[in-house]
């Protein structure tokens, strides 16, 4: 492979080597819509284009398609990674060997190797690894192959490592590798297991890491976690601004006047031994007697499952609703509470999240996401639904959450009955108190299970890589793959594996390294099942994160393994969870402060963050958390995450305020936003028509605020009215409403490159990406949704069906808006294209990019100039448009910086300049006279011949 800055550089490069990018065919020119797309096939002739082979393409009539022949890419999947060559590893090294006698073990040659192909390497060295004699394996010898080729490791030398050839084998570092914390011993090795011990423990073999609970391997009682019991705690001191909780007999359940709630007598004794339990009564009280309380307690210890069922048993309270960060939380939550009281879900405990719910009349206690609670507000202004309002996980200072809060404060003068719980294992007490005055403070200690942290050993920053791995991914990327091979190979405790990274790319190259892995050292690793966790997933995938492990196979232990973005940090419990490897880094969103280009880049988490994620293990059973950096690192982390109030994109939340008569300029909340944020968001609002140059909402605007979508694409469902296009912007605002729409298309290997393009073809349309997307859809939904044909055809189906349920939640919008008809659905006929994208243009109206005059050449080098803030950008890989053809001007419906250099416009359409002016008419955008000489403005310093250049291109 060659050297890539990134993903995307790989995807760039993926497709620009790929011998359909560049063909051009002589096309039909696309059809009118019919209303279901009929699936006839005719084979276009080649034409010979320059440089470049022919792509075989097949066509089916498409409303929208008309196979253009140089816009064929697809973004990568995890789903064919069966499909593809396992990666080219050069390196597999262990971060965190010991010399944990278990772990010797000699991988049979060539009598298992039957189904698996060896390893091609002729070592793998843990940087620890010495040569203990029985830490030997010897690895298969290459007598078999099997349809996957095994991982390509070369031997890489570490400076730490001893001459051992064996792969995984750990052995006794030397002492002076390590940061040898105070208490060394035998219980501070990261393998020591209390059950087994080795006489490698015995004789104290100082650990790798730096251990911060040196009791890890020992399950705790509850009480001894409870620093409230500890002889040398006062839980009743004063010492700081938090008032300890006060636990009180547990067998106190129920006091007089108390209602009493249903529950599942099989889960009592579980609950009772949470370390929350024992402080029920200080809760409720609390509850009673403050109209704001603010909870901390630490992770696992019940705040989430328990709170909100107390929450029914205080005086006067019938309705509950607890709110959390993201939907997968929701859900579970609302799962197990509805478990543990031994009631349905979606009777007396229900959720509802964005596009799905199960609740009833009957529901007294709901889970919800913040958005829904927000937008729950916009109609019920002191939400009189609710008696108690518990906003949970705080601690992320998500933009929805922070806007939530500050929304609650306002009611509260209003609703003095009002309760609100506000909870977090890790807030910032002292800014959640000064923002709530004369709220009640509770602090809950104690873990139900210990977590051992270990700390990476700085010299892992220096270990040797391979090289085009350690180009592409991140070296934390690498360490993850060791240490989960690591666990799988030498860890006798049973338990399933949770890895912290920061994206979908990084997952699905885990994910497919470690199936590879898998299959080339089935025989001591044992069954993994491996399973990716991130946002864009549908639903039904990311439950299967909940699944319990394959079952153990010839006394080999077998394990789930996840590989999740932040979404798995908080709230929620994987049962069987023991084990955590953090990769201490998230991608964090954010806008420019100048500009509407937002950045996904991957930065150091906070310390608040290191301990959420250590906390999804121990919630079960005792965990571990393998940190991929030093305590130093962890020392130098910020204690919080910057909110994203701060950072973020404020268009749509300034439109629900404002919507509900609040201006976000006098709006109280906890931080501020910054000015520029502010001015930007005004601006674009203005220029979709939502306010009006004074700031006020709009007809436009309030219809806008009635969709649950970013503001830029219900701005083209409000448009669509106007053009007549109703039915193709309501599929592709489905379609839009995924992080990543362009994932619809397969990325498969090379084998299966060309026909995967061929099918893209069927499906592209000349103008680009989103007729494109609503091409495919129409498809789908006219080969009956099936998941056979979107596997034919290298299509997404979990995307595809996700789609068409957001599909049906948003026409009983449309339809309650006066926008469509129950049958206009059935009936209407296809809209013109140019109506279409005259209506997305309305959306993307401050989204529009022209190509760059000073650059003026085609190619894989092609840039564009965005004509609002004249940012340099180019075509994403995964765009339909050809980087061959000059485009008058792009609308585009996203904006990216992945990394220092490269800014990415991705779901691109071209655009008639006139369309421009006709729908700037109508919008209260600057026409693009005046926006093309503000920008040339800006380029004075251009040489004349170079401004003649430019007008010339530009035909002014
Ligand atoms: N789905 C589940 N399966 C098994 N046990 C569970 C489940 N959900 C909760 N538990 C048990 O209940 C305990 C408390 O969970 P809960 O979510 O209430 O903790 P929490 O204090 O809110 O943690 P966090 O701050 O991490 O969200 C867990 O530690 C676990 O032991």
């Amino acid at each position: 492979m060659a050297e890539h800055e990134n993903y995307d550089d790989f995807l760039d490069e993926f497709f620009r080597g790929s011998s359909t990018r560049t063909t051009r065919l002589s096309l039909p020119p696309s059809t009118e819509v019919p209303a279901h797309p009929s699936p006839h096939r005719s084979v276009p002739s080649s034409t010979n284009s320059s440089a470049r082979s022919p792509p075989q393409h097949t066509s089916i009539t498409s409303p929208y398609a008309s196979a253009h022949p140089s816009s064929h890419r697809s973004v990568p999947s995890s789903t064919n990674s069966s499909a593809q060559s396992p990666p080219q590893h050069s390196s597999i090294f262990s971060p965190y060997a010991s010399a944990h006698p278990s772990s010797h073990r000699s991988v049979p040659s060539s009598t298992n190797s039957s189904a698996q192909s060896p390893p091609q390497h002729s070592s793998i060295f843990s940087p620890y690894a010495s040569a203990h004699p029985s830490s030997h394996r010897s690895v298969p010898s290459s007598t078999n192959s099997s349809a996957r080729s095994p991982p390509q490791h070369t031997s890489i030398t570490s400076p730490y490592a001893s001459a051992s050839p064996s792969a995984f084998s750990p052995a006794p570092p030397s002492r002076h590798h390590y940061h040898v914390p105070p208490s060394t011993g035998p219980s501070n090795n990261p393998f020591t297991h209390s059950s087994s011990r080795s006489p490698a423990h015995d004789s104290a073999v100082p650990s790798a890491y730096t251990s911060a609970s040196p009791s890890a391997s020992t399950p705790a009682s509850t009480s001894a976690h409870h620093p409230a019991y500890s002889p040398t705690h006062n839980p009743f001191s004063n010492s700081s601004s938090y008032t300890w909780g006060n636990p009180t007999d547990s067998t106190q359940d129920y006091k007089p006047g108390r209602k009493k709630i249903r529950q599942n007598m099989s889960f009592l004794s579980k609950r009772r031994a949470l370390p929350i339990w024992p402080y029920k009564s200080e809760i409720i009280r609390r509850i009673e007697q403050s109209q704001v309380v603010i909870i901390e307690g630490e992770t696992g210890s019940g705040k989430s499952t328990q709170i909100p069922q107390w929450c029914l048993e205080v005086e006067n309270v019938s309705k509950v609703v607890c709110s959390q960060p993201r939907r997968i939380a929701a859900i579970s939550l609302a799962n197990r509470v509805a478990h543990e009281m031994g009631v349905g879900v979606g009777d007396e405990v229900g959720y509802v999240v964005r596009f799905e719910h199960k609740s009833s009349l009957t529901t007294n206690l709901k889970y919800v996401t913040d958005g829904i609670l927000v937008r729950q507000l916009m109609t019920d202004r002191s939400l009189e639904a609710y008696d108690v309002i518990i906003i949970d996980e705080v601690h992320e200072r998500r933009l929805v959450t922070d806007i939530l809060i500050g929304l609650i404060k306002q009611i509260l003068p209003y609703r003095p009955e009002l309760r609100i719980v506000i909870m977090s294992a890790t807030l910032n007490k002292n800014k959640f108190s000064d923002f709530f005055e004369n709220c009640g403070n509770l602090k809950i200690p104690g873990q139900i299970y210990p977590i051992e942290k270990i700390f990476s050993p700085a010299v892992i920053e220096r270990a040797a890589f391979g090289e085009d791995d350690q180009k592409r991914y991140e070296k934390y990327v690498i360490q993850a793959i060791n240490v989960v091979m690591e666990i799988c190979i030498m860890e006798r405790t049973q338990g399933d594996i949770l890895v912290f990274v920061t994206g979908r790319d990084e997952i699905d190259y885990i994910c497919e390294y470690l199936e590879d892995l898998c299959v080339t050292y089935k025989d001591s690793m044992g069954t993994i099942d491996i399973i990716p966790l991130y946002g864009e997933l549908p639903y039904s995938s990311q439950q299967r994160i909940f699944a319990k492990a394959p079952k153990s196979f010839q006394g080999r232990i077998s394990r789930k393994c996840i590989i999740a973005t932040n979404i798995a940090e908080t709230s929620i419990t994987i049962e069987g969870i023991v084990f955590v490897i953090d990769s201490g880094k998230v991608k964090l969103s954010s806008v420019d402060q100048k500009c509407h280009m937002k950045s996904l880049l991957p930065v150091d988490i906070s310390k608040s963050s290191a301990e959420q994620r250590a906390g999804r293990a121990g919630r079960t059973q005792p965990g571990k958390c393998y940190r991929l950096y030093s305590q130093d690192a962890y020392e130098a982390m910020a204690n919080d995450t910057i909110p994203e109030i701060m950072r973020s994109d404020l268009t749509s939340v300034i439109l629900q305020l404002k919507v509900m008569g609040i201006d976000l300029e006098t709006f109280e909340s906890i931080d501020q936003p910054n000015p520029d944020q502010r001015q930007l968001a005004l601006e674009r609002l203005i220029q979709l028509n939502a306010l009006d140059p004074y700031h006020n909402v709009t007809e436009i605007g309030r219809q806008m605020a009635r969709f649950p979508l970013d503001a830029e694409v219900s701005r083209m469902l409000v448009a669509s009215k106007d053009y007549s296009c109703q039915n193709e912007i309501l599929t592709l605002a489905a379609m839009l409403s995924g992080d990543r729409p362009g994932s619809v298309f397969v990325l498969v290997g090379k084998k299966k490159r060309e026909k995967a393009m061929e099918a893209r073809g069927q499906f592209a349309h000349p103008s680009g990406d989103h007729l494109t997307y609503i091409n495919v859809f129409n498809h789908f939904k006219a080969n009956g949704c099936r998941e056979d044909w979107c596997f034919d055809k290298f299509l997404n189906f979990k995307i595809l069906n996700e789609a068409s349920t957001i599909h049906s939640q948003l026409e009983h919008i449309m339809i309650e808006l006066n926008f469509l008809d129950h049958n206009s659905l059935r009936y209407s006929s296809p809209a013109k294209d140019s109506n279409i994208l005259k209506a997305i243009l309305t959306g993307n109206i401050s989204q529009l990019a022209q190509r760059d005059p000073l650059q003026p050449h085609v190619g894989s080098r092609q840039q564009f100039i965005t004509v609002l803030d004249n940012l340099k950008v180019t075509l994403h890989p995964s765009c339909t448009l050809s980087e061959y053809t000059q485009y008058e001007l792009l609308c585009y419906s996203s904006c990216l910086k992945t990394n220092a250099r490269k800014s990415y416009i991705s779901t691109v359409s071209s655009i008639n300049m006139e369309w421009y002016d006709e729908v700037a008419g109508t919008t209260g955008a600057p026409s693009l006279m005046k926006r093309r000489a503000e920008r040339m403005h800006l380029l004075s310093f251009m040489t004349e011949l170079e401004l003649s250049q430019l007008f010339n291109d530009f035909n002014i």
